[in-house]
């Protein structure tokens, strides 16, 4: 380690005095003009990361689904999954280290981690179409560089293509082929393969609509659509050409919001669909003939494809453990129609991919999936060679089952959540199954709920257990919770502290839209009184709704409030739900009576 070079570089990346950033749920992630110094460290990391592992490292620079004047960072290990946990702490230590102890803290990391020096080192970088994307992979080049690495600029990529290039590179090209064009033809031959054997259609074009969120995804569907334009025809919008980055269009905004986005005129019953800023998360949508929106969610989604990949099971005749994991934000409805509907054992974990991916690779099949559309499904290295072998021994029907099977492990990306290969694996399932969007939907139908967020004075005072379910501390405000609850039928609550914001989240469930309203005001009171709650009081009306663009991984001076978007008035968004969904709420009520209440 030449570390007279390093201080040297370092001082031209200097970090701004007294500002503290953790890496969070997502990396690090703040406003862009405060990230030069954590680009250059993250660099230095990787380097280290990759001598420890003895594989390449992915790095990443994005900010996803927060305001294009944001950015962020994180480090993908060598399978393509997120950084290791004492990783997340070293990359914490480091990013806050001031000059003249950078060389201690590098030191440090090396000794506890046992990192050869001497070793080789690989990075490889992507990017997102961010205006300040650019110059801050220069900066994380110039710590790779700085430390002695190789390294492979990707450029633009979406977070998804990063993950999988790194997955590809650590395992010998087993997975595929560590470029654009291996990527493109990997989930293209698998998706036309499948859509081939689809003799009915349930839509009669197979056309989608997608809305882009301005951002990475647009430019590489745009590359790839002609690859699959055999099988699907997409229609994209908010492509970035006069739009700004996830500004009212993108998953998140739609999930949040539960409104269409901007840009995009959809006529009754036409499917569509949007990307987050990175294209990793993905939801579904359409206007019903009476104009009502329908939001198809990752809970939604994780059933479509999970329902399928049982099916594809029993007709292949292998009798595998397929398993679903959700976070607490999960539909409680979703929940009940995967055990009880299809029989399949559902697990629920913290919120954040990395322990959804985590608990999905104790199966032979893991489907997992964020309500908000980050998901994907991992198969063990055991099931992918029995379906291979399948495919190739097994007679006619059972057979086709298992090509199908085959294809579709090829299509998803075990590496990530990825929006375009999710969506191709969707439209394949919906294909196969002669499904229309409708159809899709009306599997079960969504209890009411609303997500709230409060301001308090420290975030961290607030613990939870069982999942983020319950929270241990402050003392008394699971109590408070737990009566609140019981005031409502169907209902269920819970509070946990952000990853990513500095707020703390509210999410109540109820059998009407406005019994879920008032719970989550009534719980976001509770913890206004019991957590330290700062500024205004929570207002019934959701002044305190859950906004698309805030963010807040910052405790330091001048982050806190700067990074806090004015608080915005939601639309009560499922107003409609009133009218319309009354006659279906009463049968999902009717059903829900035969479960045991959360509550
Ligand atoms: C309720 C919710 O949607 N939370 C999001 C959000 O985490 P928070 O820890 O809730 O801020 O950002 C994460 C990173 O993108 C994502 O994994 C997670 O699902
Ligand atoms: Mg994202």
């Amino acid at each position: 380690m030449d570390l007279g070079a390093i201080t040297k570089y370092s001082a031209l990346h200097a970090k701004p005095n007294g500002l503290i950033l953790q890496y969070g749920t997502a990396g690090f992630r703040t406003k862009a003009e405060h990230l030069d110094h954590v680009m250059f460290r993250m660099g230095l990391l990787a380097v280290l990361r990759s001598k420890q592992t003895k594989s390449t490292i992915g790095v990443m620079v994005t900010a996803s689904h927060n305001p294009e004047e944001d950015n962020g960072v994180k480090l993908v290990d060598p399978l393509g999954e997120m950084l290791a946990p004492s990783w997340e702490e070293h990359a914490t230590c480091l990013a806050n280290a001031e000059e003249q102890d950078m060389q201690r803290v590098l030191i440090d990391i090396s000794e506890k981690e046992a990192v050869n020096l001497q070793q080789d080192a690989f990075v490889v970088i992507g990017r997102d179409t961010r205006p300040s994307s650019e110059k801050l992979s220069q900066s994380v080049i110039d710590g790779v560089t700085v430390l002695g690495g190789q390294f492979h600029d990707y450029g633009l990529l979406t977070t998804p293509q990063l993950h999988y290039m790194v997955y590809c590179r650590n395992t010998g090209g087993r997975y595929g082929k560590a470029t654009i064009e291996g990527y493109y033809q990997k989930l293209s031959k698998a998706f036309v393969e499948l859509t081939k054997q689809a003799s009915c259609s349930g839509d009669e074009y197979r056309s989608l609509k997608v809305d882009c969120a301005n951002g990475i995804g647009a430019l590489k569907l745009r590359e790839m659509e002609h690859y699959f334009s055999q099988g699907l025809s997409v229609q994209l919008f908010n492509d970035g050409s006069k739009g700004k980055l996830n500004h009212l269009c993108g998953a998140d905004f739609v999930k949040s919001h539960q409104k269409p986005p901007q840009g995009m005129e959809i006529k009754s019953n036409e499917r569509c669909c949007s990307f987050d800023g990175d294209a990793d998360r993905i939801v579904y949508y359409y206007h019903d003939t009476d104009g009502h929106f329908h939001l198809i969610d990752g809970d939604k989604i994780a059933t479509l494809i999970s329902s399928f990949l049982k099916e594809l099971l029993v007709e292949i005749g292998e009798s595998l453990n397929i398993g679903v994991v959700q976070t607490a934000y999960a539909n409680g409805s979703s929940t009940r129609y995967l055990e009880e509907v299809m029989k399949v054992p559902v697990y629920c974990t913290k919120t954040g991919v990395k322990h959804l991916h985590h608990k999905a690779q104790e199966f032979d099949i893991g489907v997992y999936f964020e309500a908000n559309g980050h998901g994907t499904a991992l198969f063990s290295t055991a099931v992918e060679m029995k379906i291979k072998q399948s495919a190739q021994q097994l007679e006619d029907k059972k057979r086709k089952a298992a090509k199908m099977l085959e294809n579709i492990i090829d299509l998803f990306n075990q590496a990530a959540g990825d929006a375009i290969s999710d969506m191709l694996v969707i439209e394949a399932i919906l294909a196969l199954k002669g499904l229309t969007v409708q159809q899709w939907d009306a599997l079960y139908t969504d209890l009411p709920n609303r997500q709230l967020k409060v301001q308090v004075a420290d975030r961290r005072v607030i613990s939870t257990t069982n999942a983020e379910r319950q929270a241990v501390t402050p003392p008394g405000l699971q109590e408070a919770i737990n009566d609140l609850v019981k005031k409502y039928k169907l209902s269920r609550a819970f509070v946990r502290p952000s990853g990513t914001e500095d707020v703390v989240r509210v999410y109540a469930e109820a059998d009407s839209q406005e019994s879920a309203d008032h719970l989550a005001h009534e719980v976001s009171l509770a913890v206004f009184q019991l957590a330290g709650g700062i500024g205004e009081r929570p207002q019934p009306g959701y002044k305190a709704a859950e906004t698309t663009h805030n963010i807040n991984n910052a405790f330091g001076p001048g982050t806190a409030d700067e990074h806090t978007v004015p608080k915005q008035c939601c639309d009560g968004s499922r107003s409609f739900a009133k009218e319309t969904r009354a006659l279906k709420m009463r049968s999902a009520v009717a059903s829900h009576r035969k479960l045991i209440m959360i509550n």
